[in-house]
């Protein structure tokens, strides 16, 4: 369970100040949007040597990096998102790697998901699914370094059909995103791992999470590709001390362009993106 990476939050904290970015940087590799040679070599090296012209791109206006599992394992290609989070840590130390794999399950299984995503991937932090309830979380909090990003008010139009619903928490009704964010803040949290995942596409929402959960981090993806409004996040969004999130966007850094010229392109679209961050806060 050792590692020699610094902890999560910690590292959150460092690269917010460090960096001056909100920015989570997505790595989605989708083979079909990538540039003509790198389409034509086998899925595993173009995933690779794709990512890692955008980590170096992009680095210098992130605060963190978000792969997302599926791509890769689509594909075969979870060695090349291993050599891929490992060349991060090596040549972007300071920058924290969101594993996005949102997994949730019993305990006996959710700790073998724990050990690819901390020991296996080296992840800095995992993205997780509450629906099993506070034993399927469990195993992730016991790596007492690593952040646990628990899934709240999702940025997709069906998160509304679970997520809305009203339950009845001692008499007082409430919907159950905030239901998870109260969960969540005041009873998973003990050990300070824990943030919180919530859709730029809902704004709203994200200022009641923000209200119940303090300072906590908040992963918040939606904006770029999905539409989600940046000013109204960041209003709802930001904690007392004007940090407090991360703001993802994927398609639209990584394939702000599928020519070869992909990677200066994609920096220049998180630069552009960080300084709107920085301009609206
Ligand atoms: O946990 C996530 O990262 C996530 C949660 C959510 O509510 N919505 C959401 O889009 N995501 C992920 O964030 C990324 C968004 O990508 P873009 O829409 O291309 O910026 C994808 O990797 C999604 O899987």
């Amino acid at each position: 369970m050792n590692t020699t990476r610094p902890n999560f939050i910690d590292q959150l904290h460092n690269a917010w100040h460090t960096q001056n970015s909100l920015l989570c940087v997505g790595i989605d590799p989708d083979i079909t949007k990538m540039p003509a040679p790198l389409r034509d070599m086998p899925a595993e090296r173009a995933f690779f040597e794709f990512g890692q012209a955008i980590i170096d791109a992009t680095a210098p206006y992130a605060c963190s990096f978000k792969p997302q599992i599926a791509y890769f394992s689509a594909h075969h290609a979870e060695d090349a998102l291993q050599e891929l989070i490992a060349y991060s840590h090596k040549h972007h130390p300071h920058i924290p790697v969101i594993l996005d794999a949102k997994r949730g399950d019993i305990g006996s299984t959710a700790a073998q998901y724990a050990i690819e995503a901390f020991e296996r991937f080296k992840a800095d932090a995992v993205t997780v699914n509450p629906y099993m309830g506070f034993d399927s979380v469990e195993p992730y909090l016991a790596y007492s370094d690593k952040g646990v990003i628990v899934l709240c008010r999702t940025s997709n139009p069906g998160g509304s059909d679970l997520q809305f619903l009203n339950v009845d928490i001692n008499g007082q009704s409430k919907p159950l995103y905030q239901h998870v964010a109260h969960l969540v803040a005041n009873q998973w949290n003990a050990t300070g791992q824990c943030a919180l995942v919530v859709g730029a596409t809902f704004p709203n929402e994200i200022k009641q999470v923000r209200d119940i959960v303090g300072d906590m981090p908040l992963l918040i993806p939606g904006i770029g590709a999905q539409g989600g409004d940046l000013a109204a996040t960041l209003a709802a969004g930001l904690n007392a001390r004007g940090t407090g999130v991360m703001i993802n966007s994927s398609r639209a850094i990584i394939y702000a362009s599928n020519d070869e010229h992909f990677a200066q392109a994609a920096a220049q679209a998180a630069q552009e993106t960080t300084i709107e961050i920085n301009r609206l806060k």
